[in-house]
């Protein structure tokens, strides 16, 4: 079973995600971390992240670099947006998201354009939304615990601009596939948003075994 899950910045796709793979017993790919993988090695060798070239040279990191938490920085988030909107730097990333997608026994796979680009044919596609207020509220808190002195309001700014620059551009942009199921996060508790996600997620399996 392929299951994709898409959506905004912040909006807790992740830490959804990370739950279906548990409760399914499914592998899963945070395919986020792929395009700041490419970020942070563009800040670490001084190149132009506006310059596709310069970010598709970027592109062959170690995987070593996908489990350096510097991945997590607010700056690197905003920088992943920049690099991801380059359409060779898409097509570097493609095949590995697309191979993952349909290893044996299926994944869950969560980003921006999995139900849409990536696994168009998933068994089952979530698109989860909340506030922008909302969200930068929970990021702000996230980043608060790990040190960061960022303020609420830089927050809010880069996850509203980031939010543009993904559903703005024109290769694969940020959208809710026709045959997703929205899941709005924004008054649910984590358990409650999990809890919701796997009873959508069944549905669409029964639904499909009629
Ligand atoms: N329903 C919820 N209620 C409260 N906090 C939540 C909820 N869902 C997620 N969070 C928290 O919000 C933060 C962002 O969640 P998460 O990392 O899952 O979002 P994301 O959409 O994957 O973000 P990104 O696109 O930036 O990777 C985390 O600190 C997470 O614990
Ligand atoms: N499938 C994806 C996943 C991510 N991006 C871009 O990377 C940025 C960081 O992603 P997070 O999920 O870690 O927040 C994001 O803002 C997107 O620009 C993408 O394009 N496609």
């Amino acid at each position: 079973m392929i299951i994709a899950v898409d959506g905004p910045a912040a909006s807790g796709k992740g830490t959804i995600a990370k739950a279906l793979a548990r409760h399914y017993g499914l592998p899963h790919l945070d395919t986020g971390l792929l395009y700041r993988a490419v970020a942070l090695t563009v800040r670490r060798l001084d190149l132009d992240p506006a310059r596709e070239a310069d970010a598709v040279a970027a592109c062959d990191f170690d995987d070593a670099l996908l489990a350096d938490p510097a991945l997590r920085s607010d700056e690197i988030g905003q920088l992943a947006s920049i690099v991801s909107a380059h359409p060779l730097v898409r097509a570097a990333l493609l095949q590995r998201q697309k191979r993952f997608a349909r290893q044996d026994g299926g994944a869950v796979l969560d980003g921006r354009d999995i139900g849409s680009v990536i696994a168009p044919d998933a068994d089952a596609k979530l698109f989860v939304k909340a506030t922008p207020q909302i969200r930068a509220q929970r990021r702000h808190k996230e980043l608060q615990a790990h040190g960061s002195p960022v303020s609420f309001d830089k927050v809010l700014a880069d996850i509203r601009a980031r939010d543009a620059r993904d559903s703005g551009r024109s290769t694969a942009p940020l959208v809710m596939a026709p045959d997703a199921a929205l899941l709005d996060t924004s008054f649910l508790s984590i358990e409650a948003s999990v809890q919701k996600a796997v009873a959508l997620v069944d549905a669409r399996r029964a639904k499909a075994a009629e």
